[in-house]
């Protein structure tokens, strides 16, 4: 077949996929400009039609009119764990278990920190101490950077590992472990029920980073038993830029989470002002100061996209539209070509994210490529050393985005033709 042939037919294949898939009509709830392919929704989700009318509505009624009453009378101070019930499915929490505040590396403070007092109040008594903290050693920097912190507020050694080798790391010194279920650079995915099993089996408490896999694909907390978790709102389920976080705490272990930023918020009765604390029950607990009712109000709002939609139909389209992806890069480059690209992510559906990773050869024209392809209307980010990253939102990605987006991108690289 000719490269014209070649082109055609993937253009012909993209537009019956199109046309046969479910989710299509989604678009239509969402911000874009025809003219560009938005592939960085694993860093930013696209903006949801309906944001821009609530978030003036809460700005003019509720903020504007109804003032500091709004705290009641609209329901804002119940907002974090209100949201939390929407995230809640989605990452198949059932209810009270979610709650929805700070940024993600907040969380990841709580998360970890909470783990590791939980491991040492079971352990207590027992002779080996738990003073070991694991950390998935891909894991992007702001987990490592709190874990570092984490190790030294509770007097733990920080020890890195990659995350499929936890099964072999994990012991009785092994206090918590943190893991990302989808490394944002590879977009690799780990085994979260083989891993989550491997640390409750050694007697420490998992936390896991669901930032690249909230909203993109199953996640099954309870069904997996994980004990903690934590995860961003802006990407996959297009909260906004710094849209509240959630933090998951399972409902078996929520007595005993013990905060290590036990704000007023997180208090039994809060409004009692009492200088003693005593945490609240439930998912509250994770709480800590006034939330962030703008932004907690945009994602709640861009929560309503999800209405009847299953996550197990959105896993189905991601892995369609990454598959295609890698078919149309595969057409679309390859010998010849100024820059070569190969996949780092895994073929293997089971072990595939949302988002293609593609690794530049020679690595500096990475960020070149990128900006080259940015200008020409294509959307994706560059990671140091020479990672081109492309996010799949199934939401609102097409598959003809897909193919013009690798068609541009065999453009830029130059090839065959
Ligand atoms: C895995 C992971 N964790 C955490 C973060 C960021 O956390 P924060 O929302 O606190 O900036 C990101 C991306 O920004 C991420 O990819
Ligand atoms: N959170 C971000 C931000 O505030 C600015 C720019 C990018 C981001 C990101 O989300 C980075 C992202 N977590 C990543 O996977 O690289």
């Amino acid at each position: 077949m000719s490269d014209l042939a070649a082109d055609a037919a993937q253009d012909q294949v993209a537009a019956s996929l199109d046309a046969a898939d479910p989710l299509a009509p989604l678009r239509e709830l969402f911000v874009l400009d025809d003219g560009t392919v938005y592939l960085d929704g694993n860093s930013l989700g696209a903006l949801p039609a309906r944001v821009p009318k609530r978030l003036a509505e809460v700005v003019s009624r509720e903020w504007g009119q109804l003032g500091i009453r709004s705290w009641t009378e609209s329901g804002w101070w119940e907002m974090p764990q209100r949201v939390g019930e929407l995230i809640a499915p989605l990452v198949g929490a059932g209810p009270g278990q979610v709650v929805v505040g700070d940024s993600t590396s907040v969380n990841v403070l709580k998360a970890v920190v909470g783990a590791v007092r939980i491991a040492r109040e079971r352990a207590a008594g027992r002779p080996s101490g738990r003073d070991e903290l694991l950390l998935d050693e891909a894991t992007f920097p702001t987990d490592g950077y709190i874990a570092e912190s984490a190790a030294r507020l509770t007097g733990c050694a920080l020890r890195p590992v990659a995350a499929a080798r936890v099964p072999e790391a994990v012991g009785p010194r092994t206090a918590a472990v943190l893991l990302n279920h989808v490394d944002y650079r590879t977009g690799t995915l780990n085994d979260l029920p083989a891993l989550t099993a491997a640390v409750r089996e050694a007697g420490a408490v998992g936390v896991w980073d669901l930032c690249h896999s909230a909203g993109a694909l199953p996640v099954g907390l309870d069904a997996h038993g994980v004990d903690l978790a934590v995860g961003c709102t802006y990407k996959f389920l297009n909260g906004g830029p710094g849209s509240p976080a959630f933090l998951y705490v399972r409902s078996a272990l929520q007595e005993r989470f013990d905060s290590p930023l036990p704000g007023w918020a997180s208090h039994a009765d809060p409004f009692a002002m009492d200088p003693a604390y005593a945490p609240a029950a439930g998912a509250a607990r994770g709480r800590v100061g006034t939330p962030d009712i703008l932004s907690m109000a945009a994602l709640e709002e861009a929560l309503t996209v999800w209405d009847g939609v299953r996550i197990e139909d959105v896993r189905a389209k991601s892995l369609a539209l990454t598959d295609f992806f890698l078919r149309c890069v595969a057409a679309y480059t390859g010998a010849g070509a100024e820059v070569a690209v190969r996949s780092l992510t895994p073929a293997e559906h089971a072990r595939r994210g949302s988002q293609v990773a593609l690794l530049c050869d020679p690595a500096e024209r990475a960020e070149g490529v990128m900006a080259e392809l940015i200008g020409r209307g294509v959307v994706g980010d560059f990671r140091r050393p020479g990672v081109l990253r492309f996010g799949f939102t199934p939401l609102y990605t097409a598959f003809q985005d897909v193919e013009r987006a690798a068609r541009v991108l065999g453009e830029v690289i130059g090839g065959p033709r």
